[in-house]
This record gives structure tokens, sequence and C-alpha cells, in this order.
């Protein structure tokens, strides 16, 4: 679930893509990456590491130019090697591309074979450098960047939100179904896309509204336009970012997602009520559902648990040893907070267990009398194939446990998931506008082996529209 940002700003780019990166850390803490152009070269800095370990001033300033995109990667396609680190670029007698990806496609190996057949060689191991190279190929072969995306959108299966920098226009678009996070704002000198809101605030600018599924916008010095390449019968929003991946302060898709989060903690405690002294988050993701909580229980908030906030994600590391022991360093007991209580724990899911187990744990060493476990997502059930590190039902702990049977194994004195149904109705989309994949099986994309809710998507015949009305769009956002 990377984080993925493109600029124009008259004043320059890459500190305010920095700062843009810097908010989307939490989407991607394996490597980061910015590319500019400027006259008719393009710069490209990029390493393994978070955005403040790979950059600094020094390497800013060499970034020159007013467009420029950027990326913080949490792999899905490919392994945590340098090579597969975004932006890549592709080079091609005065062209210069670079293109960062948020998401994941299903259909990787067949699209790379036939593309190896026709002669491409490939230097990654990711499904981002297929879409990198279908979109060089066609802009090779003089086409336009709308045919370009046009023909990606009709060859690519999966998820993508995708921003590329082609001789210092920025572009971006989002796969038909609108999977993972985009949207637009307005900076001092100029526009900015990006996967969450949060990095918009960060610049101080305002933002106009999500980019639409199956949407190419572009921005370059006259501002910004866009042409509505695709669009499908249906929505399907990964249910996922609201649960986990997005930040509370992120306006999702027209949502806040603190207020989903917090009315899914209050369904919470309507589904299953119970006696207790504390309402105790599990930080972070977990603070905005017990806030709802507590109330709707009137059970008083008190933190149990406290984390060190020079730690990262635990769930988006890569193995599980490196989980295990960083949920230890990362989580620690207020232990006056809990001796002798009886504490509703709640968090927004369990994935794996690997939190939950050692948290419970904790807390009765701690000396709390019961802990009730409440989670603000249903049993997470089945892999995800769009953009979640969650390959396989053997690792997921709910996939063949009952709900009594997850509660023993993390040692709870009670547990309740939110039911599909409030979790819906919390984020306000209808389920035929999420994808619930993780939860039901059931998947927006053809997958092999994988049951499928069938979408229609149609290819409009693109006419380019200016659009250089910030009010316009803003308006456009309300109705
Ligand atoms: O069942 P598991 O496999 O342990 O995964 C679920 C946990 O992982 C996530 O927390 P994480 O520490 O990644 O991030 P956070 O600080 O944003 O909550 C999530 O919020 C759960 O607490
Ligand atoms: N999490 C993501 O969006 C990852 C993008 C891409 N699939 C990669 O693995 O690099
Ligand atoms: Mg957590």
């Amino acid at each position: 679930m990377c984080g993925i940002v493109g600029i124009v700003d008259a004043s320059g780019v890459s500190f305010p893509l920095y700062y843009a990166l810097y908010a989307l850390q939490h989407r991607g803490q394996e490597s980061a990456g910015i590319s500019t152009f400027e006259g008719t070269t393009l710069y490209t800095h990029k390493a393994q590491g978070l955005v403040a370990e790979v950059f600094n001033s020094q390497i800013l300033q060499k970034l020159q130019g007013n467009a420029g995109i950027g990326h913080v990667r949490y792999p899905t396609t490919g392994s945590k090697i340098p090579e597969n680190v975004q932006p890549f670029n592709f080079r091609y007698l005065g062209l210069e591309l670079s293109i960062a990806h948020n998401g994941n496609l299903v259909n990787t190996a067949e699209l790379r074979a036939e593309y190896e057949r026709r002669g491409q060689i490939f230097s990654t191991t990711t499904d981002t450098e297929i879409i990198g190279s279908i979109i060089a190929d066609a802009l090779r072969t003089s086409k336009s960047m709308e045919d370009a995306v046009r023909l990606c959108m009709r060859r690519l299966r999966g998820s993508y939100s995708v921003v590329a920098l082609v001789n210092g226009t920025v572009y971006a678009f989002r796969d038909p179904l609108g999977i993972k996070p985009l949207c637009i704002g307005k900076i001092d000198h100029g526009y900015i896309v990006a996967s969450e809101s949060v990095a918009i605030d960060a610049l101080d600018g305002t933002l106009l509204r999500d980019v639409r599924p199956g949407e190419l916008v572009c921005i370059d010095e006259d501002g910004l336009s866009s042409t509505q390449i695709a669009t499908a019968n249906r929505r399907a929003h990964c249910i996922f970012e609201y649960i986990y991946f997005a930040r509370a302060d992120s306006v999702m898709d027209g949502t806040l997602v603190y207020d989903v989060r917090r009315r899914i903690g209050q369904r919470l405690y309507d589904a299953k009520p119970v006696e207790a002294d504390t309402v105790c988050p599990v930080p972070d993701s977990g603070i905005a559902y017990a806030a709802g909580y507590a109330e709707r229980s009137c059970i008083p908030f008190v933190e149990g648990l406290m984390k060190n906030r020079y730690m990262g994600r635990t769930f988006i590391m890569p193995t599980q040893q490196q989980r295990e022991r960083a949920v230890r360093i990362k989580l620690n007991t207020v232990r006056g907070n809990l001796k002798d209580k009886r504490v509703v724990l709640v968090d927004d899911s369990i994935v794996r267990g690997t939190t939950s187990r050692r948290i419970v744990n904790m807390i009765r060493e701690a000396g709390a009398e019961e802990i009730h476990l409440r989670v603000g997502s249903p049993p997470i059930i089945a892999p995800c194939y769009l953009g979640v590190d969650m390959p396989t039902r053997a690792e997921l702990i709910a996939s063949s446990r009952d709900v009594e049977a997850v509660r023993e194994s993390v040692g709870a004195t009670t547990l309740a998931y939110i039911p599909l149904e409030d979790l819906v109705e919390a984020i306000g989309w209808s389920e035929t506008n999420l994808c619930t994949g993780c939860l039901t099986g059931c998947y927006p994309v053809d997958i092999p082996g994988e049951r499928s809710c069938h979408c229609i998507v149609d290819y409009v015949a693109g006419t380019h529209q200016a659009d250089l009305s910030s009010f316009k769009m803003e308006k456009e956002r309300t109705a």
C-alpha cells in the first residue's frame, strides 16, 4: 500500500515532494524516491530506508525543476531489493518518463511474458515496471498519453493509482474501480496529486477532490486538466484503507477517516456491550475506534498501552520475526492504568494475531482482571491480491478459526468483531462500491481460483477537458 505524490509548482518541487512523502510515510517504510524534471533532464534519487534517511537538503537541492513525482514503498510484487525501489525511469530518444505506483496487478506474469517476447528488457521484478513499459512503448510509437493510459486500463488487471512524469508534465490516473486512493489539491504556486489528503495538508494546500476511478489527470505549467478514460458499473474502494491503512486525518473519497473509525467504535459497543472500567486503544490505529467506543459506552477512555514514537508500523514489516520483535519494542503497558481493571481493548484489525496475542499477554501481566477485545473489522479470512501484503490464507488467524478459537488463541476474556453491515454503514459507501475481498473472499477483479463479483468497464472515447478552475472542481466535489 505504497504512497505516491506528483507536484507541479512554479517555485520548485523537491522540498514539497519531500514533505508530502513524509506525510505519507505510514503507507510504506521500505524505500523512498523522488524524480524531478528541468529543461531536458530527469533527476532521480531513491534508496531503501525511511524518507528522512533517504533524503537530506543537499540531495533535495540537486533535484531541480518545477515538476516531479515521489514514492514510498511497501512491497507487494517483487522483493525488497534496491532494483525495485521506485520511481522507475524509461528513456527513449528524447522521451524522459518516470513512474510510481500504488497497488498490485494480478496479471503481472502474463503481461511480462508478452512484453519480453516483444523484446522489452526488464530490470526489476515488480508489477510497476510493466505499467511503465506499456506507457513507454505506447509513447515511443507516438501515441498520446491518453492512448497510453487507455491501453493500460485495457490490459492491466488489478489495482493501480499511478503518477507519471513525462518530460516535465505530471500525469495521474486511477484504475476504473478506484481501488486505491488518489486525490488532487491546490497549493500556492501549482497543484498536487497524492494518495491521501494529509500530503496536501502538509503543504498548506486545499483538497479539491478525489481523482475519479478511470480518470487521467494532467498537471503542467498551464494548470490542471482531466480526461475520463474508462468508466465502470461500480467502484471498489479498498475497505482496508478505511480500517487500517489511511491516516485518520485523511479525507478519502469524500469521508474523513477518523469519523469512520469513531462510528465503528460506537457500533462496536452497540453490537456487544460489556461492563468494564476502562476503554483502552491499541495505538496507533485503534485510537479513533476506542474514542467512539468510550463515547457510546460512557466507560472512561484510558491509555493502557504507550507507543514508542520512534517505531514504525509493525504490520507492514516483511517478516514474521521482525513483526514479533517489533510489537514488544513498539508497545509497553501503563501498569497503573490496568491493574485490577476490567479493560475493553480496542484495535482496528486482527490479521496474523501477532499484535493481539502479545499485548493481551502484556496487559494480563500488568494485572488486568478481564480483557475484552473489540475489533473494528470483521474477521480477515481471505488473502489480498490487490495491494495489502497478506498473500495466503495460512497466515491469517481467522481463516481457519471461528471467533471462539481466535479468542482462545489470543488469550482474551471475550472477543467481538464489527459485523460487515455495520462497517459498511460506518464508511458510507454501499458494499457494492467497496472491495471486501479480505473479509468475504469475493474480489472485484478476476483472480484464478477465487470468487469474483464481476464488474463491467467501458472505455470512453476520451475528449480532453480543460479544467483549470479549482473553484469549479471544489463545487463538483461537494455537489
Ligand atoms: O494481527 P496482526 O498481524 O498483528 O496485525 C494487526 C495489527 O497491525 C496493525 O498495527 P501496526 O502496528 O502495523 O500499525 P499502527 O501503529 O498504525 O496501529 C493493526 O493496527 C493491528 O494492530
Ligand atoms: N504497496 C504498493 O502499492 C506496492 C506497489 C508495487 N506493487 C510494488 O510492490 O512495488
Ligand atoms: Mg495497530
